[in-house]
């Protein structure tokens, strides 16, 4: 396997794969294993330099078993997920040689060569920002990466999917569709980009971060409860999202706004119908989810277009996304009049990109305090000081990618053991 330093090497590589969020949700599986979904789904992909998961892996022979840490902490590899992706990458191993280090690796030594793996999220993991997308997308990359794989990324993205059905959509950047596929060994289950991260600038993302608590009920197992009882997903799958995926693809081909922002509300409204179709119903969204629907709603109908499309995921947060830095500067106006951040410091209150804060020409709580309220609300002497933690200006984004400099690598390059331990 390695020539002459048998068991004195380590092989590493380290990737970093993007968050997504989907305007046209996917929810219900048709395959729990393979994790086959009901609909086809589209997504947008998030800037990797404020929400996205880095990964490093390694392979030595003096490992004795597979181990991962998660933010700085061992986790069990065990679950079925994890196994599905270690296995299927491993099948797809090809053989690699460096000879300047003595390494050769056969194709089929890669089954016997236990990994180490690191990972750590720049966002909150299990907040409802897709971090097992992020995550499991930048295994599978990274993990790709260091043992060879020749497939192309649809076949990444395929495996991804059995990590996380959300992750497929995470190999790549920009504007990206899942498709649902037909076959029963889910190879068709794949996806495909629709266009890159540069097809579409003007649009600004800004997430209102409502609660970075572990939520109630993980996706897999609200999913689950909707394809068993509610007969609104079975409508939603069959008739709903197939003529809206195909307007949806439309709208984004010709940056079509409005019906790109219509149909990503609509769609957000409809899962969370489905949520609330489902027994016992699933409550994802909160008080300040729907005060944002509402003030996105209203300013939305006095100006007679759409300027923002707004989009929950299971959780809480708000996901906005503006049709332009103008508009979004606007919609943060008038976010914080309603919510304001709770002390002094307005730079940790927005994190992200923020020259957004420049723009909308908020440099200190006092202009925040000074904001006027939006014409457009009937109530105005409430303001809700707390109810959102903090906010992320963001774009699209672009896939996963190699992080070559090896002083960002997560793992010791001598032990293979997280740095600083
Ligand atoms: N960087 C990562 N690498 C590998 N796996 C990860 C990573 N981050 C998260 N995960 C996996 O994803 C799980 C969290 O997924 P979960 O669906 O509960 O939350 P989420 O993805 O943040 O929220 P949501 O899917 O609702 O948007 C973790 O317990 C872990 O198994
Ligand atoms: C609401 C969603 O974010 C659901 C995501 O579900 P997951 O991909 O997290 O579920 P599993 O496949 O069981 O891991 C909508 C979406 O991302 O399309």
């Amino acid at each position: 396997m390695a020539s002459e330093a048998e068991g004195q090497w380590v092989l590493m590589a380290t990737g970093q794969s993007p968050t997504n969020i989907a305007v046209i949700k996917y929810w219900g599986k048709r395959d729990e294993a393979l994790i086959l979904p009901v609909n086809d789904s589209i997504s947008v992909t998030l800037d990797p330099d404020h929400l996205s998961a880095t990964t490093t892996v390694a392979v030595s022979p003096a490992f004795s078993s597979d181990r991962m840490w998660l933010n700085g902490k061992e986790i069990s590899l065990s679950g079925g997920r994890f196994q599905s992706c270690l296995r299927e990458i491993r099948k797809r191993a090809c053989d690699f040689e460096d000879e300047k280090k003595g390494i050769k690796i056969k194709k089929e030594d890669w089954e016997k060569l236990h990994v180490h793996i690191a990972s750590y999220n720049n966002f909150p993991t299990a907040a409802g920002l897709a971090s097992s997308a992020a995550g499991f997308a930048c295994l599978v990359f990274t993990l790709g990466k260091l043992m060879n794989v020749k497939e192309d990324y649809g076949e990444l993205s395929s495996i991804a999917r059995q990590g996380s059905g959300s992750a497929c959509r995470s190999i790549y950047g920009g504007f990206v569709k899942w498709c649902m596929g037909k076959k029963d060994d889910g190879s068709d289950s794949i996806a495909v980009q629709l266009a890159d991260e540069a097809h579409w600038k003007d649009l600004v993302i800004i997430i209102a971060v409502v609660s970075s608590k572990q939520k109630e009920t993980s996706s897999t197992s609200g999913m689950r409860d909707s394809v068993e009882t509610s007969p609104l997903l079975q409508y939603r799958a069959q008739t709903v999202v197939p003529s809206r995926v195909l307007k949806m693809e439309e709208a984004i081909k010709n940056h079509d706004f409005e019906s790109f922002a219509k149909l990503t509300c609509a769609d957000s409204n409809q899962f969370h119908a489905v949520c609330l179709d489902t027994s016992p119903p699933i409550f994802y969204m909160n008080d300040t989810s729907h005060r944002i629907i509402s003030l996105v709603e209203k300013w939305n109908q006095s100006e007679g277009s759409p300027q923002v499309a707004y989009t929950f995921d299971a959780g809480p947060n708000a996901v906005l996304i503006a049709r332009n830095r103008k508009t979004a500067a606007l919609l943060l106006q008038k976010l914080l009049y309603y919510f304001p951040p709770q002390d002094k410091d307005l730079s940790s209150y927005l994190v992200g990109d923020k020259s957004i804060l420049s723009d909308a020409e908020l440099h200190s709580t006092e202009d925040v305090e000074a904001l006027p309220a939006p014409p457009e609300m009937k109530i105005h002497d409430q303001k809700f000081k707390g109810d959102v933690s903090y906010f992320i200006c963001s774009r699209l984004g672009a896939g996963p990618k190699v992080v070559a400099d090896e002083s960002h690598a997560l793992l010791d390059s001598v032990t293979g053991l997280p740095k600083g331990m």
